[in-house]
């Protein structure tokens, strides 16, 4: 499905990506690990076109992707739910969810404001795949509210219905349950679950490392830029050079508290 093939990006001095090489099958849900500043975000934004490798090429389903602009690989099916995604406030869930859907279409969302009659179904279209991407991640009975003030929880599912309004077939999720208490943790990995059994193909990036072992067939571990293991959770867990990069970083420290 992805195959990425030693990618390298680096900014000024610093390699954020060196020889970044990992292969993901269609469907599998993998979980991607590191301390800060490993290149988890990097190596996402070059999956997603938001960057461009120096060196190395990145290919969906043998196709090379790594000089697209980033809305033509939405287009052949890459979604992304950004690190720390806001929503829209002052806009209705439904009206969030439209927003993802509308990026896919060649009117826009500017056009879609002052749509004439012979694209009101298209618009009609739009809403209903909205109102099934809400049905998806369990806030259909709220599409009508406002996303102002809306709990953490609820935001992190809103940006991934807005994500499937693309009809992603591989998603990139960058870090969705940070800041969430742990009935929202447990409901995100429930939602993630069941995109993946779905047939969605999933990348996340997440520091709960508990959260990616018990969802991640396979996990890579990135530390400075390198993919230093990748392997079931069980083998990269007890990898002695994972858990050594582990050891340097602060929230391990933390962690050792
Ligand atoms: N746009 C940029 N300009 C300069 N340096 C950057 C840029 N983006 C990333 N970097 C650097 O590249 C390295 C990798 O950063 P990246 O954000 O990809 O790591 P990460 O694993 O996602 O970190 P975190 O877990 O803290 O989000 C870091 O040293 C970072 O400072």
């Amino acid at each position: 499905m992805l195959t990425i093939d030693r990618v390298s990006r680096r900014f000024g001095g610093v390699y954020a990506n060196q020889d970044v090489t990992l292969e993901v099958a269609e469907g599998e849900l993998r979980g991607i690990i590191g301390p800060n500043g490993a290149g988890k975000s990097t190596l996402f934004n070059l999956i997603a076109g938001h960057a461009r490798p120096d060196s190395g090429a990145i290919r969906l389903k043998g196709r090379r992707i790594d000089r697209l602009p980033a809305h033509v690989r939405a287009r052949l099916g890459i979604g992304i739910v950004f690190q720390g995604a806001r929503t829209f406030a002052g806009m209705s869930l439904l009206e969030n969810v439209m927003v993802g859907a509308h990026s896919r279409t060649r009117a826009g969302l500017v056009a879609a404001a002052v749509r004439p009659p012979s694209q009101r179904r298209e618009e009609r279209r739009i809403k209903s795949t909205a109102e099934e991407c809400l049905e998806r991640v369990g806030l259909l009975e709220w599409a009508s509210r406002p996303a102002d003030g809306l709990p953490l929880g609820q935001q992190r599912r809103l940006q991934v219905a807005r994500a499937l309004a693309g009809e992603p077939r591989l998603l990139l999720l960058d870090e969705p349950a940070s800041g969430l208490r742990a009935r929202e943790r447990q409901d995100l990995a429930q939602l993630i679950r069941d995109l993946a059994r779905s047939g969605v193909t999933v990348l996340l990036v997440e520091h709960d490392v508990g959260m990616v072992t018990s969802l991640s067939e396979r996990i890579t571990v990135l530390d400075l830029g390198r993919v230093i293991a990748d392997g079931t959770p069980a083998e990269v867990t007890s990898d002695p050079a994972v858990v050594k990069a582990y050891l340097g970083t602060g929230a391990d420290h933390a962690a050792h508290r």
